[in-house]
């Protein structure tokens, strides 16, 4: 079983945007402008019909980028996702079907959990690096760092609810090398083509991590 691949993915920047995808052109387009701005990793989500065909454009046309696949709650989703191109898989909870298919083709993979129970549920599925999903509402840096208390081998990947303006609280925690947010890359910057607001958007991001 191996999960160092996972925590690789989290190490690329200290944001994994989430980007819900209409077509595959635009989604190339969100992809260059991340590289541009520094963020070289993106989950696209396979909540529109267009999330494979986008992945698979991005692996096939933007260079130095690692695209993964998010909201995946099937095998077959998983088996998809994988053939498009995705380099690593998330979930917004337990889906142990997707990880078997991540243990299956070596591949990295962040379930996500909402409670101890869960975190526990995933811990003895080998599972070493999961997101905490709908951070905010979970109880945000605050119950991380008590989930931490218990899982102390743990890292996670918060998500939901963060912006640019609260990610370095969760950041400055040693158990969170990363968070994830669909902040970066706005409806309105999508909707109008403004592919520098994204640029932008992500060298705010890739700052971050500057103490
Ligand atoms: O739907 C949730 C996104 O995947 C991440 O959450 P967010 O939009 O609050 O950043
Ligand atoms: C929330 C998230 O990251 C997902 O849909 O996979």
């Amino acid at each position: 079983m191996k999960y160092a691949q996972t925590r690789q993915v989290m190490a690329i920047a200290p944001v994994i945007p989430v980007v819900v995808v209409s077509d595959a052109a635009s989604a190339v387009e969100i992809a260059r402008a991340l590289v541009a701005g520094g963020i070289r990793v993106i989950e696209v989500t396979l909540r529109t019909e267009a999330g494979l065909a986008a992945i698979e454009a991005i692996a096939q046309q933007v260079d130095d980028i690692c695209v993964g696949a998010g909201t995946v709650w099937t095998e077959a989703q998983a088996e998809q996702a994988i053939d498009a191109g995705a380099e690593f898989m998330v979930s917004p909870g337990i889906a142990d079907d997707v990880n078997a298919v991540a243990q299956a083709r070596d591949i990295a993979y962040l379930p996500g959990a909402q409670t101890v129970s869960e975190i526990a549920h995933l811990k003895r599925q080998g599972v070493t690096a999961t997101k905490l999903f709908p951070a905010s509402v979970v109880g945000g840096p605050a119950a991380i760092k008590a989930f931490a208390s218990v899982f102390p081998d743990l890292v996670f990947c918060p998500t939901g609810g963060i912006k640019e303006d609260t990610a370095r609280d969760y950041l400055a925690l040693d158990c969170v090398p990363c968070v994830g947010g669909s902040w970066l890359v706005s409806a309105d910057a999508v909707a109008g083509g403004d592919w520098e607001a994204v640029r932008l958007a992500a060298e705010r991001a890739v700052a971050l991590s500057d103490s």
